[in-house]
């Protein structure tokens, strides 16, 4: 089974930011990127609303019920209680959990899970008896599979930040390694295995050659940078192919 491809629309939103005006078109991109065959779109509203707004949100899931039921919708961001509660009402398929602090410029580790496991599980029940799906934010080290498996998360998301800026080939390979390690350990526990977060049209193809069960890669700042030389459509069809699907 190929890995998903989710399209991340942040970088969409932030620049249609740039001045009070509705373009770029953030469903609108959405839409072509799903037309073009992307298997969801992905968000992560930050609490200043630097890139999507509250009423995106709103506007994606609308566009997903409607036109595109087969596609997922996956909300990543810090579980405080306006986030919870955005989640609850959105209902989308995935949740997934986030440590950022709101003064970070982007995400840039995962979860310590021994340190926030009482959070965790708390809010993993909570997300998951209102149905959603429940992934977490996890740096690429398979000691860490056990802790996170008894958060009751469904899946993790591998923090792939220090394989994706990597400074040279060598510090890639054992990037890589440790990312397949604990692809291998989270599925033996159990886990399904998701991936972003610097992913680009030229490490993502060693990535899922390497390890295969990851089951969704979510996509955006390069995919959005791509997207301005190729178009969203063609750009899609490229990362799906980097996919291997
Ligand atoms: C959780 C994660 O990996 C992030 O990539 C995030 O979704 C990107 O956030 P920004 O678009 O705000 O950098
Ligand atoms: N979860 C990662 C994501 O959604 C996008 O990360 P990036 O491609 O913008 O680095």
């Amino acid at each position: 089974m190929p890995t998903h491809l989710s399209v991340n629309v942040n970088a969409v939103a932030q620049l249609r930011n740039r001045r009070n005006l509705p373009w770029p078109s953030v469903t609108g991109l959405a839409r072509i990127a799903l037309e073009a065959g992307a298997a969801g779109i992905t968000v992560h509203p930050r609490p200043d609303e630097r890139h999507i707004r509250r009423h995106d949100v709103f506007d994606l899931a609308a566009l997903l019920r409607a036109d595109f039921p087969a596609a997922e919708f996956n909300i990543e961001g810090y579980p405080d209680e306006r986030f919870l509660a955005l989640c609850e009402e959105v209902k989308p398929h995935q949740v997934t959990l986030v440590p950022d602090d709101p003064a970070q410029a982007t995400s840039d580790h995962g979860w310590d899970v021994h340190r926030d496991a009482d959070l965790l599980k708390r809010v993993i029940a909570r997300l998951k008896a209102k149905g959603m799906r429940v992934s977490i934010f996890l740096d690429a080290d398979p000691a860490l599979v056990p802790a996170a498996k008894a958060t009751g998360t469904d899946r993790i998301e591998l923090y792939t930040g220090p394989y994706g800026h990597a400074a040279d080939a060598a510090v890639q390979a054992s990037e890589l390694k440790k990312l397949v390690a604990t692809t291998a350990a989270a599925t033996a526990a159990g886990l399904a295995v998701n991936a972003g977060h610097d992913l680009t049209l030229d490490n993502l193809p060693p990535l899922v050659a390497a390890a295969p069960a990851i089951a969704e890669v979510s996509i955006g700042h390069a995919l959005t940078a791509d997207a301005l030389i190729h178009g969203m459509a063609e750009t899609v069809r490229l990362y799906k192919k980097a996919c291997g699907g």
